[in-house]
């Protein structure tokens, strides 16, 4: 064997582990070829800036900037259309604007995009009308559609979800690289939405200092060219096993290994056990790795993790994301902080204010309170502020369009508005309004901590 073959063989460790929410695949001779053809595919990311992401993320550990995550619960490959991917683009960019003028750190922008299209599920069926058939695992795996023929799960699908995340990636590196994004732009949008939003007036205040301060710039006579462009990266949660170590690579400068599906990938609350597959995938790659914390984690469970995931202690390379919920979070997330900052370990801590706030409405529609998720990073801050910590960044469901997925917000959504355009295929985002609200009030946050 060579010297990278031994390399590669690295990457197919997690094979003899227990691998949770894997799909059962009806065919394993269809599965096998299409594996062969993804393996030959070109990779989407380049391992280089896989490097720099987490670069990026070491100083959101270290405390010296803030890390701005989101994107679809569950991308759709009908969905891969140019108005969804600019408008989730829009939205993120005008959050990360308003947070990085609130915060006067650079803020690391992180799109659940371009590969976020398995999901892992509570349970393995779902049942209508008597009718029991396997669960939706996301466009990667299964069709939406409650039929037999589109739950069964086809591997050609996992072909189709590299193609939909490189044209995703496509035009969200032409947009952010070609001008669109310019950040006098994303600040005319912002203006635009707190002139023309009810909800928006309220943070007229900040969007005047933010005209302000662009103006100063331009008086002081920055280059206009270093407006223009804007860096962005990629990310989805490593949960198809198959689908990502075929995308895994040397990387021919270190010879070390990559997942070059996305730039940063992370491990869910329900694939993150210990001794499982997952978790060996993610220990042999060179990527930035997050791992989702749910409110029964241990401080030895987070610790075992730092040991098996970052035993150099290199901040960038590990993201805490937790997610507890609003009536948790100033319960559970202390112990943890406190016991990992004690065992000398920098990693990013990051809140998910979505997964642990979830319930479901009278209507059948599985929603989110917007307050709770407002509450959930007010307590995220609280906790950090309390420990002489840093509040790393935020983890969001979100889309650019005007759906009607989670009640509340300055514009309010009422349970009984949810019918009208709810769209996701998995769980509920918040709308464009609501995420600019989100964004305007943890800047309110930020500047008081
Ligand atoms: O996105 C996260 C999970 O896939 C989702 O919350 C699980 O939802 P379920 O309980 O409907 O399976
Ligand atoms: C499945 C998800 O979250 P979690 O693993 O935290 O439940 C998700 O991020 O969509
Ligand atoms: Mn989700």
């Amino acid at each position: 064997m060579t010297v990278n073959a031994d390399i590669h063989a690295g990457g197919n460790t997690w094979r003899s582990l227990p691998a949770a929410q894997q799909p059962e695949w009806p065919d394993h001779e269809a599965l096998r070829d299409v594996i062969a053809e993804l393996e030959s595919y070109p990779p989407l990311v380049f391992a280089g800036e896989c490097d720099q992401l987490r670069q990026r993320l070491g100083a959101v550990a270290r405390g010296e900037a803030f890390l701005l995550q989101g994107g679809d619960c569950a991308e759709a490959f009908d969905a891969v259309g140019a108005d969804q991917i600019r408008n989730k683009l829009k939205t993120l960019l005008q959050m990360g604007a308003v947070l990085t003028y609130a915060g006067q750190v650079p803020v690391v922008k992180v799109g659940r995009i371009a590969g976020q299209y398995s999901k892992p599920r509570s349970k393995p069926t779902e049942t209508r009308d008597g009718v029991t058939l396997p669960t939706y695992r996301g466009d990667s795996v299964n069709g939406f559609a409650f039929t037999p023929e589109a739950r069964t799960p086809d591997p050609q699908r996992l072909k189709r979800m590299y193609h939909a995340s490189a044209s995703t990636l496509n035009l969200v590196r032409a947009f952010t690289t070609g001008g669109y994004a310019d950040l006098r732009q994303v600040h005319a949008w912002n203006q635009d939405f707190v002139r023309s939003s009810p909800s928006g007036q309220r943070y007229e205040q900040l969007a005047r200092e933010i005209d302000r301060a662009l103006n100063f710039m331009n008086a002081c006579g920055v280059d206009p060219e270093e407006f223009r462009t804007v860096e962005f990266f990629s990310s989805h949660e490593a949960l198809i096993l198959d689908y990502e170590s075929a995308l895994t690579r040397v990387d021919s400068r270190t010879g070390r290994l990559y997942d070059v599906s996305g730039h940063m990938v992370w491990i869910g609350e329900r694939t993150r056990q210990l001794d499982g597959a997952h978790i060996e995938f993610v220990s042999k790659i060179r990527n930035p790795i997050g791992v989702k914390l749910g409110p029964t984690t241990t401080p030895e469970e987070a610790l075992t993790l730092i040991e098996r995931l970052d035993p150099e202690r290199e901040p960038g390379r590990l993201t805490f994301i937790t997610r507890m919920g609003a009536d948790k979070i100033r319960d559970r997330l202390p112990t943890l902080v406190e016991k990992v900052t004690a065992s000398g370990a920098q990693v990013a801590w990051v809140c998910d204010p979505m997964h642990g706030n979830t319930f479901e409405a009278a209507s059948g529609h599985k929603t989110r309170r917007f307050d709770d998720v407002l509450d959930e990073v007010k307590g995220f801050f609280e906790v950090h502020k309390g420990l002489g910590t840093h509040p790393g960044g935020i983890h969001v469901e979100l889309t650019g369009d005007d759906v009607t997925e989670c009640v509340g917000g300055g514009d309010e959504i009422f349970v009984d508005d949810l019918h009208q355009r709810y769209e996701t295929a998995c769980d509920p985002r918040l709308n464009r309004s609501q995420s600019l609200d989100l964004a305007f009030l943890v800047a309110e946050m930020y500047r008081d901590q």
